[in-house]
């Protein structure tokens, strides 16, 4: 296995000025890499979306000796190429059921460290590599601190559904569940709607924030209806959140409640 070294064209491209968005996604994965994917961590999860990269920007920087035998899982086709890509050996889910470490973005975080995942239309796979992690880790810029889910992130809780079932599902977010402006998400420069890595459908519903603030119950219920895979909310999984911030700090919210403010530097 080769892996380009860290003076490579493409991280010297990474390197170019970032915007401050950029750069706080790109803080938060470096520092959430840096304390977490560690010596002994050989199964690890990749997550999706635009975050997810700079960590395996760093997990390249650590080196081909920590990473030669390593096994990379990916949580759709993004990150599938995005392993491949950075020379990393690609595995598969099925090959392993037990990872020792997942990260991964999301679209919202709240105060006890649930969140809203799917906006790249990956939440299943996403939450089968995060369930089946030792440690599952999120990054994301400081947008997506939140202390409600559905604050920030208003296009509703990204919901996977079976086509067959897109309209039945539908009507019983609109009529039972109380989010009357449930819709399927439509693709850009696709006609028809976004089809996801597993053949799937893609519902956005927004509730109430007071509905929001239980996402656990909301969970339960939509994972009811008949014709559902899988739900972009994520309850009791994250062992702990990395925000970088415009400031270049970081915030960590921990599992235990804890919130760590990590200054530029450390
Ligand atoms: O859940 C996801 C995809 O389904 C992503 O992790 C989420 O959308 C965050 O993406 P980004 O890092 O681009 O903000």
């Amino acid at each position: 296995m080769s892996i380009p070294s860290i003076s490579s064209p493409s991280l010297a491209a990474a390197a170019a000025p970032l915007s401050s968005v950029e750069a706080s996604k790109r803080l938060a994965a470096y520092t959430a890499v840096d304390r977490h994917v560690l010596p002994e961590d050989k199964i690890i999860g990749i997550g999706s979306g635009s975050t997810v990269p700079y960590v395996v920007e760093r997990i390249l920087q650590q080196g081909e000796e920590r990473n030669r035998d390593r096994v990379f899982l990916p949580t759709g086709f993004q990150s599938q190429e995005l392993i491949t890509h950075a020379g990393l050996r690609l595995g598969d889910i099925t090959q392993y059921s037990v990872l020792d470490v997942t990260i991964d973005g999301a679209d919202e975080v709240d105060s006890d460290l649930n969140c809203i995942k799917g906006g790249g239309a990956c939440q299943l796979r996403e939450k089968v590599l995060a369930e089946a992690a030792k440690t599952f880790i999120v990054v994301a810029d400081y947008r997506k601190n939140s202390s409600v889910l559905g604050t920030t992130f208003i296009t509703g809780v990204p919901i996977e559904v079976s086509p067959f079932a897109h309209s039945t599902v539908l009507r019983s977010l609109r009529t039972k569940l109380g989010s009357p402006k449930a819709i399927l998400r439509m693709g850009h420069a696709k006609a028809g709607p976004v089809v996801t890595d597993n053949s799937n459908f893609i519902i956005d519903a927004p509730f109430s924030e007071d509905v929001m603030k239980k996402p656990h119950e909301l969970l339960a219920k939509i994972k009811l209806l008949t014709g559902v895979v899988e739900v972009g909310l994520f309850c009791n999984i994250v062992k702990a959140a990395y925000f970088g911030n415009q400031d270049g700090s970081v915030t960590a919210k921990l599992e235990s409640g804890e919130v760590v403010q990590i200054e530029k530097g450390h």
